[in-house]
């Protein structure tokens, strides 16, 4: 049996902290040991100082359990991994002082995606970037410590097909992409009921770009000796991202061209979406889904309301796979921002980091 990692949650009363609640209650291999939001939060319960949205109960035991700020003291010393879902406006400071406190952190956060010493993972995707840990600690002086970021939400998604592509039929040289976003990806209260009702807003602030360049760190690998991350090059991305009335699960419109000619047919693509397997579900992780791709062939899936849930929300679905007239090939996929794109990532990141030695 591997050793029961107790868990620190920072930003535990938001949206993604709600999901951090369930999914750590759900796997034996985690007990939820302290609980951070701001102090408007510290000092209640969990039960008063959340706004639950959740549709399953807050489990039990995490209901009595009292809030604190957000500082690396008392019961947060004594957790083996913090997760994050902090406001980004105060996530840099705050995971920083967690990170020179010698901890080991994973982000939802934007702060810390750019740094050229903080890996970003996408669990089912790039896994071997924890390879440059080993250099963050030498350069932060850490002995068990770490800070790892998981990538936005729809980036989540878009990469895992992605990868599979990649490594199946060589570079891509250009990708378009456009989302059709839930509104629990802008966290509560969010959007407002007047403006997404009835209506798409095309815009998310900051979204397109940080797509963009996020696709070409996670789908590139590390330097030689392990210090530095070489970006994709020869690969240009474009997204467009818009916000839907749809509670949980990001859908995207995805069209990619081959640098290889012939381009892969539709069939060959599928067959290697399907058969894709990550290094998560090769090392047992018990939160990895059976599988990463799961591919639809029915005309009109994915849906959000249907297919959110596959794989427990781990896995990506893609369907309408076919021709491109100006690229190769087009397909659609869908996320759930909150599992894999956000919460689920950091429970299946630290689950690979337990196996590859990097926590107890
Ligand atoms: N929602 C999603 O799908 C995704 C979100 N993310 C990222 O994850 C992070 C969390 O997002 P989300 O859960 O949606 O956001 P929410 O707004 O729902 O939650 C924010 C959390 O931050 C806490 N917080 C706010 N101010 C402070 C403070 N001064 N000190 C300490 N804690 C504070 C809040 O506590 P309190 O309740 O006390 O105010 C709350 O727990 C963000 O950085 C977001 O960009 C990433 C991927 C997907
Ligand atoms: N902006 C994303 C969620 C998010 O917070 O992303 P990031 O962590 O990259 O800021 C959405 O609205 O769906």
């Amino acid at each position: 049996m591997p050793h029961v990692l107790k868990a620190g949650i920072l930003g535990a009363t938001g949206t993604v902290g709600q999901r951090f609640i369930l999914l750590l209650s759900q796997y034996p291999g985690f007990s939820i040991h302290a609980l951070g939001a701001s102090p408007r939060s510290a000092g209640k319960t969990y039960a008063k100082a959340t706004k639950w949205k959740m549709s399953q109960p807050i489990p039990k035991p995490v209901q009595s359990m009292i809030v604190h700020t957000c500082e690396p003291t008392g019961a947060f010393l004594e957790c083996d991994v913090v997760f994050s879902g902090l406001d980004a406006d105060v996530a840099g400071d705050i995971e920083m002082a967690f990170l020179k406190a010698d901890l080991g952190i994973f982000s939802n956060a934007k702060n810390y995606r750019t740094h050229d010493d903080v890996p970003l993972i996408v669990p089912l995707t790039n896994p071997e970037h924890f390879d440059l840990l080993a250099h963050q600690r030498s350069k932060h002086q850490l002995k068990k410590g770490f800070l790892v970021t998981n990538a936005n939400c729809s980036t989540s998604g878009l990469v895992v097909p992605l990868k599979a592509l990649q490594d199946a039929f060589g570079p891509l040289s250009r990708v378009i992409v456009t989302t059709m976003q839930a509104v629990s990806g802008a966290g509560y209260p969010g959007v407002s009921s007047l403006d997404i009702f009835d209506n798409v807003v095309p815009y998310i602030g900051g979204e397109e770009p940080k797509m963009e360049w996020e696709t070409l760190k996670i789908l590139g690998g590390l330097n030689q000796d392990q210090t530095a991350f070489e970006f994709l090059k020869g690969t240009k991305v474009s997204a467009t991202c818009n916000r839907v009335p749809v509670l949980d699960g990001h859908t995207e419109c995805v069209s990619v061209e081959f640098e290889r000619r012939p381009a892969p047919s539709p069939e060959e693509v599928i067959a290697v979406l399907e058969n894709y397997r990550s290094e998560a579900q090769e090392l047992g992780c018990s939160s990895a889904p059976e599988q990463a791709i799961i591919v639809s062939r029915e005309d009109d899936r994915p849906q959000p309301r249907l297919d959110r849930d596959n794989g427990n929300g781990y896995s990506v679905t893609v369907g309408r796979v076919r021709p491109c007239n100006v690229f190769d090939i087009k397909f659609t996929l869908l996320v759930h921002n909150t599992i894999l794109g956000a919460a689920g990532s950091g429970v299946l990141l630290a689950e690979l980091a337990q196996k590859k030695g990097l926590l107890p």
